[in-house]
């Protein structure tokens, strides 16, 4: 059983890099002061606006010059960062990924946005990351002295079976940095944390931009956490702010020691049989 502080960071990225890598910084170390954050979580391209026209011109390699930033500000801070996701590029190839680093500054994960974001509802949104962003095949989960925690981004929450990999391998918490938009995100985006929660009886965070209403992408915002009842422990408004919650291990073994669907499985009448759980 463990309890740690988990901290998510609801920025505000415009066309500025430096800045919005400095705006970073600034809300870790006060994520750190101000709620004793143990983990602390970026949202979905964090250093760039989000939008396919910009991936290319911010992009970065990895280790690069915001990943570094991340790194010195773990260590400073002595914490595991998700830093969110930036664009990285890699071989030529453009991907939306997020890093991971330890108390110590080292780089312990990488996750590659595995779903790209490609979608068509007329006459409100049609977004296409599959335009210029290649996709991950990869899952992303590391180990803390408190639990076990996967990352996917965004879109990827859609895919529950995603998600049951994770719990499967031993998450207790999936960090999601994400950008729902003003048509998606008032329906699905809290739904969507809570069902996965429910799902896997586990602990989930989704951790977006702030909104900007002058962007070309308007992301909802509404970053939160949400318990493995599926209950919302906090919930961000549109502006740009910290929130934090106590994640306690122990509510887990309890809730999966009441509802035991973890045991209750008919694996003689279906399996998820992925290559990708031995993770
Ligand atoms: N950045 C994303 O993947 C957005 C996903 C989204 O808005 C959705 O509805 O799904």
């Amino acid at each position: 059983m463990s309890k740690f502080k988990l901290a998510l960071v609801q920025l505000k990225a415009g066309l500025d890099k430096k800045e919005n890598v400095s705006r970073a910084l600034q809300f870790i170390k006060r994520a750190v002061s101000e709620h004793q954050a143990k983990v602390v979580s970026l949202p979905e391209c964090f250093n760039s606006p989000y939008g396919t026209q910009y991936f290319a011109q911010y992009a970065e390699s990895i280790p690069g010059p915001t990943t570094d930033a991340l790194s010195a500000a773990a260590k400073e801070h002595q914490i595991y960062l998700i830093g969110g996701s930036i664009p990285e590029i890699s071989e030529k190839k453009l991907y939306n990924t997020a890093t991971v680093f330890g108390p110590d500054g080292r780089l312990i994960a990488t996750h590659r946005k595995v779903h790209l974001f490609d979608i068509d509802i007329p006459g409100k949104i049609t977004f296409q990351e599959s335009a210029v962003l290649s996709s991950g095949d990869k899952f992303c989960t590391f180990d803390t002295e408190f639990c076990k925690i996967g990352v996917a981004i965004c879109y990827d929450i859609r895919f529950a079976e995603m998600a049951m990999c994770y719990a499967n391998a031993g998450c207790s918490l999936i960090v999601y940095p994400g950008a729902f938009n003003m048509t998606t995100g008032p329906k699905h985006w809290t739904l969507l944390q809570r069902a996965r929660a429910v799902d896997n009886q586990l602990y989930v965070a989704g951790v977006s931009p702030a909104r900007d209403e002058q962007a070309s992408y308007v992301s909802y915002a509404h970053s939160s956490i949400v318990n493995p009842w599926g209950e919302v422990l906090v919930e961000a408004d549109e502006t740009e702010q910290i929130i934090a919650a106590d994640i306690d291990t122990s509510l887990i073994e309890q809730v999966r020691n009441q509802i035991p669907i973890m045991k209750q499985r008919r694996r003689d009448l279906y399996t998820l049989d992925s290559p990708l759980m031995r993770l």
